[in-house]
């Protein structure tokens, strides 16, 4: 059952068995609900059984009647508290440990898994997710397990006591379990389609939300909101659609449950005419049928949510089958040379990105990845940090294949700086901090000033301790790029991958961005994107990228006297400037 439970739910083992625990509580406080009726028909066997059957013996007093109603109450509270602890406060324990497992597991897939579509989309299985799978099994589960078991418990029950009536009871269950049945196929894919259009209109806003200037300055606001519209209305639709049908649906299987209740009127009344039964039975049943069937309503309803359970489920069990980066977590390379050994990598199955890619960037040296646009440049730069794992070949680090390293301890040896640089609305220095958590205000400062923030950070209003906006929208691309090499300069790393995206910046800019650069960059394993071949001239080696394979590669010197792209791309640049 454990197994089970884990398996189909997607639980822990702990988990599987507070879902246990809670069933099993359900089916005890269900029982339990059963004890007062028991209780009232002992009493109205002993004080009228003579007028019912005339067999009524006054055994006990009614104040034991009453001793005995008070004890069952308390018996009732008793389990009542156990079944509320194990239904609500067991499972919304498994739901911080659900929440915490799936956050571990973004922990350990590929960076470049968190594409911004995907990140609407995570954060709504975190959460929305999470949220709805805790209601439905801190209610629905357990009631439903519970519901289904106390109700075979009630069946056999009343087939012991009198077989004819209970089958007057109880037909009607099958034929609306039947109805059921067949309409969950429905139900269910419908489920499945009206979630993936909730999804792919979260996607829709955060995407909006995120081109938000892009929109705006090309004056396409109406037509992205005739986009979200349409999607809103298109969901609108189905859900209508969906719910009718499985309104419908529902409806049937309950109207069917009705008719066991006339049906247990017209085969007691017939079986007391024949003197089959006695009126004392015949109340008993009526009694029955009169509340049995609110909760095979119950458990019909909490069927269909967990069906819309299972929607939620297999999503988590997606993210939790995604492939994971995981690898050996202590790391000492004897030197930290990055090779690249007949490197395929593939973004997408049927289109190659990198072919056979062979290099080796040596400590101690700059080595400059050059090339057309889309050539695979910043690929490589990723790859060498494990952003993503490759299709073929290996790449090493100090001589160990970095695809058995776990990619955060791997990470700890390298500082980034990137084209886009993610800052958080929190103060420069705390921004700062970000490359060295543990760094002392001295060194942050330090840094800072070495990266050339100073002049800028002393023109806001409070200095160091301003909080910069969400992703620094309060700063200028040249101030966001300094404080990315700040950061890198913090962490001290002993590898710098870097994209040396500087053109769109002014003349002052550039320079103090070079010097911070030439800073952060000594003694260091330096794999730097380049775009300017001004700045190339100065790398100890060059390696061309084109079309996804390596095209040339060796000092600039060498490079340019071949005549090959690299020399033609130099002269391009002069010409231009
Ligand atoms: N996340 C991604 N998913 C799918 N394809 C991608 C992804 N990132 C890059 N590509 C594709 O891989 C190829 C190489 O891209 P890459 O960014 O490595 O080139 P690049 O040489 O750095 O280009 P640029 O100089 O313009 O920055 C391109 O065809 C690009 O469209």
């Amino acid at each position: 059952m454990i197994r089970f439970f884990q398996k189909t739910y997607a639980m822990s083992e702990k988990g599987a068995k507070d879902l246990r625990g809670a069933i099993i509580w359900t089916i005890v406080m269900d029982l339990s609900f059963m004890f007062p009726v028991v209780l009232g028909f002992k009493f109205l066997d002993e004080y009228l059984g003579v007028l019912l059957h005339a067999s009524g013996s006054r055994g006990s007093s009614i104040l034991s009647y009453v001793v005995m109603a008070f004890i069952l109450f308390l018996v009732m509270l008793i389990i009542t508290y156990f079944q509320y602890d194990s239904a609500y406060t067991r499972i919304y324990e498994e739901s911080a440990r659900r929440r915490i497992s799936l956050a571990e597991t973004l922990r350990k897939l590929p960076l470049a898994f968190f594409g911004k579509k995907d990140v609407a989309d995570l954060s709504s299985t975190i959460m929305e997710d999470a949220t709805q799978i805790e209601q439905l099994f801190s209610h629905t589960v357990p009631q439903l397990y519970a519901a289904i078991v106390t109700i075979i418990i009630m069946g056999v029950m009343l087939f012991l006591y009198n077989w004819q009536l209970a089958l007057a009871v109880f037909w009607v269950v099958p034929v609306a379990a039947l109805v059921f049945y067949l309409s969950r196929k429905f139900q269910s894919r419908s489920h499945v389609l009206l979630y993936n259009l909730k999804r792919g209109i979260s996607d829709s806003i955060q995407e909006g939300l995120d081109a938000i200037h892009e929109i705006k300055s090309y004056n396409r606001e109406e037509a992205r909101s005739l986009i979200i519209n349409g999607e809103l209305d298109n969901y609108e639709e189905t859900l209508i659609k969906s719910e009718l049908l499985t309104g419908a649906l529902i409806n049937v299987s309950y109207a069917i449950l009705k008719l066991g209740l006339p049906s247990v009127i017209l085969a007691g009344a017939y079986l007391v005419s024949t003197g089959t039964i006695s009126i004392f039975t015949y109340l008993v049943f009526l009694v029955v049928a009169a509340r049995i069937y609110n909760p095979i309503m119950e458990a019909l309803n909490n069927f269909a949510a967990l069906i819309y359970l299972n929607v939620r489920i297999d999503r988590m069990k997606e993210m939790d089958h995604m492939p994971r980066q995981e690898g050996r977590t202590e790391f000492q390379p004897k030197n930290y040379d990055i090779e690249f050994s007949n490197v395929d990598f593939s973004y997408q199955d049927d289109m190659q990105t990198l072919k056979h890619v062979s290099f080796t960037a040596k400590q101690g040296e700059v080595t400059a990845l050059v090339g057309p646009s889309g050539g695979g440049k910043s690929t490589v730069a990723k790859l060498s940090a494990r952003f993503w794992d490759i299709n073929n070949g290996r790449i090493t680090l100090g001589g160990e294949d970095i695809s058995l390293i776990d990619p955060e301890t791997l990470l700890e040896n390298f500082s980034i700086v990137f084209q886009d640089v993610t800052l958080f609305n929190a103060s420069v220095m705390d921004n700062i901090r970000l490359g060295k958590k543990e760094a002392s205000d001295k060194e942050i400062l330090q840094a800072a000033h070495l990266a050339q923030c100073d002049d800028f950070v002393r023109r806001l209003p409070q200095g160091y301790a301003t909080l910069i906006g969400e992703n620094g929208e309060k700063l200028s691309g040249g101030e966001r790029q300094r404080i990315s090499i700040a950061r890198a300069m913090l962490k001290d790393a002993p590898i710098i991958l870097l994209d040396e995206a500087t053109a769109s910046l002014d003349a002052e800019n550039e320079s103090k961005i070079q010097s911070a650069l030439s800073e952060l960059i000594k003694n260091k394993t330096v794999l730097i994107i380049a775009h300017r071949m001004r700045t190339v001239s100065g790398a100890d080696k060059i390696v061309v990228i084109k079309n996804g394979s390596i095209a040339e590669t060796g000092a600039p010197w060498e490079l340019e006297k071949q005549q090959g792209i690299f020399s033609s791309m130099v002269k391009a640049q002069y010409q231009n400037n």
